[in-house]
């Protein structure tokens, strides 16, 4: 029999484990939500040992579900969300607070000082990022100085800071590796990313001891074993990635000027920029998209902090819907004479904005307006934002030689995953905002498939990309298939009209307009 493969997807509101069969078909997924914590406006915490046991019932679920032992898995993929930061004891295993989440904005004044000090172009230079209280730098400073004797111990080396991968791989190797991937450590703020290692001059600057950072490797590696009580035999760990990277291997997005945007809770658009790093005019971020074999790809990414978060908001906040799938049929009974904006900037404005203290906001009401046009306008937000990022990756990547437009000859065509992805409406939208084509594939855990492909790469299941252009024939032509291709509909003009009526409502929205 082919070996398995077990893909743990440790998200921001839950976390799934998902067995893999032959071909990497899911044969069994168990889910467990992830309890959230506010403690105070604007900030936003899990607990470590939610996290862990989270992890540990579903890996335990999924097996046990896909009717599999232990000894018949070749591996284990972690994929995860990224950033979020945790802080523990190496002695005891205990972390010394809370989780503190991606989301939380706690360090928005620790940032804007870095800016205002002229410090961002040189963390822009090194991490692709900017100084934004989203990466874990400021968040793991804020920690060794507001525990009581964190700081301290930290330079003792009695503690270790990780991401959620590094602090999952710790508890699963019963506390024998601390180690991370390159595309988690690609998001601390504290990683060169040309380099592909921890930076001494950004080290100083957050003030961060070496001695708690984990050892970086590649996304396919060996990570070690599981302890044996935790599925009942020795499992190895083979791959690592941050979620929005799996996602973009899940995507099969293998060549350069590939693209996939997932829509969750936020939306992650990742374009493939190959061997060299493209640094962003535009306030995009670059990333590690992976790093196999000691070798790099890299990616231009625009991050948006809220998408199908605002369809929740019109369920739970304002009740105006009982179920997420209702929007999509109020949007199609919307009044067309009725231009309303909503700008969901409840937690700011992310790429390529980056505008922390701007709130959100709707404009164009009338005494007709009614919820069918207010599920609408929050719709569409999806749409206009991700145009927002697709012009602001055009304008970097134009004149990149290697870079070009993807898949069909220069036109750039989306891949789409995540949650939202099941409103035909929205995916028509979007394509007619784009005015190029989205495509939905079949297999929609894009995020623990690209996990559970590192882990099969490791083990020798998958063959080795022996080159760019051959990891696409060993992945994307027998792993990925198409569901639905959406084409563009609306006419190019009324498409620039409507675009150009969102960009004014962020311009009225931001901070500072
Ligand atoms: N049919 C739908 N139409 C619009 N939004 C949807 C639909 N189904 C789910 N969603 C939205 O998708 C999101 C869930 O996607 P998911 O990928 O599970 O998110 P995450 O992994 O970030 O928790 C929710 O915010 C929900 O409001
Ligand atoms: O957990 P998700 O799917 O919302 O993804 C979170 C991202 O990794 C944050 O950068």
């Amino acid at each position: 029999m082919e070996p398995l493969l077990l893909a743990l997807d440790q998200g921001t509101t839950s976390t799934r484990a998902i067995l893999f069969g032959p071909a990497l078909a899911p044969r069994a997924t168990a889910s467990q939500e992830l309890p959230q914590h506010f403690p105070a406006p604007g900030w936003v915490e899990h607990e470590p040992e939610d996290i862990w046991q989270g992890a540990l019932a579903t890996l335990r679920a999924a097996l046990a579900q896909g009717g599999a032992a232990a000894r018949d898995l070749a591996g284990i993929g972690i994929t995860n969300q990224r950033e979020t930061v945790v802080l523990w004891e190496r002695a005891s295993g205990r972390p010394v607070h809370r989780a503190i989440v991606w989301q939380d904005r706690r360090t928005t004044a620790a940032c804007a000082a870095l800016r205002e000090s002229g410090q961002e172009a040189l963390i822009t230079r090194r991490t692709g990022l900017l100084a934004d209280p989203y990466f874990s730098a400021t968040k793991l400073a804020w920690l060794l100085d507001h525990v009581s004797g964190a700081r301290a111990q930290a330079e003792r080396g009695e503690l270790a800071f990780g991401t959620v991968d590094s602090f999952l791989l710790w508890r699963l190797t019963g506390g024998r590796v601390h180690a991370t991937d390159a595309t988690n450590a690609a998001r601390t703020l504290l990683f060169d990313i040309t380099r592909g290692a921890w930076d001494d001059d950004l080290l100083r600057l957050f003030g961060i001891p070496r001695a708690i950072l984990p050892e970086v490797r590649d996304c396919a590696a060996e990570f070690g074993t599981t302890t044996p009580e935790i599925l009942g035999a020795p499992v190895p760990i083979r791959g690592i990635a941050g979620d929005q990277q799996a996602a973009t291997m899940g995507q099969a997005c293998f060549a350069p000027g590939m693209l996939k945007s997932t829509y969750g809770t936020g939306c992650f658009a990742l374009l493939n920029t190959g061997a060299t790093p493209v640094f962003s005019r535009h306030r995009l971020l670059t990333t590690i998209a992976w790093q196999l074999g000691g070798a790099r790809t890299y990616a231009l990414e625009g991050a948006i902090f809220v998408a199908g978060a605002t369809v929740q908001w019109l369920r739970d906040g304002l009740g105006l819907i009982g179920t997420a799938a209702e929007t999509g049929m109020l949007a199609q009974q919307a009044d067309p004479a009725q231009a309303v904006y909503l700008v969901p900037g409840f937690v700011g404005l992310g790429a390529p904005w980056w505008d922390a203290e701007a709130r959100g906001a709707i404009f164009g009401l009338t005494r007709n307006t009614g919820r069918a046009e207010l599920a609408r306008a929050a719709l569409e937000s999806v749409a206009f934002q991700t145009r927002d990022l697709l012009d602001a990756m055009a304008a970097d990547i134009a004149g990149e030689v290697g870079v070009a437009a993807s898949g069909t000859g220069d036109t750039m065509v989306l891949r789409v995953d995540g949650g939202m992805v099941a409103s035909d409406w929205t995916m028509q939208f979007l394509a007619d905002v784009l005015g190029a084509p989205v495509d939905r594939p079949t297999v929609m855990e894009t995020t623990a498939l690209g996990a559970a492909w590192l882990a099969g790469l490791q083990a020798g299941i998958f063959p080795p990309p022996g080159g760019a252009g051959d990891v696409p024939r060993a992945f994307g032509a027998t792993h990925w298939r198409l569901e639905r291709r959406f084409l563009p509909q609306m006419a190019r003009e009324e498409a620039a009209r409507r675009h150009a009526g969102w960009l004014d409502a962020v311009r009225r929205t931001r901070s500072g307009g």
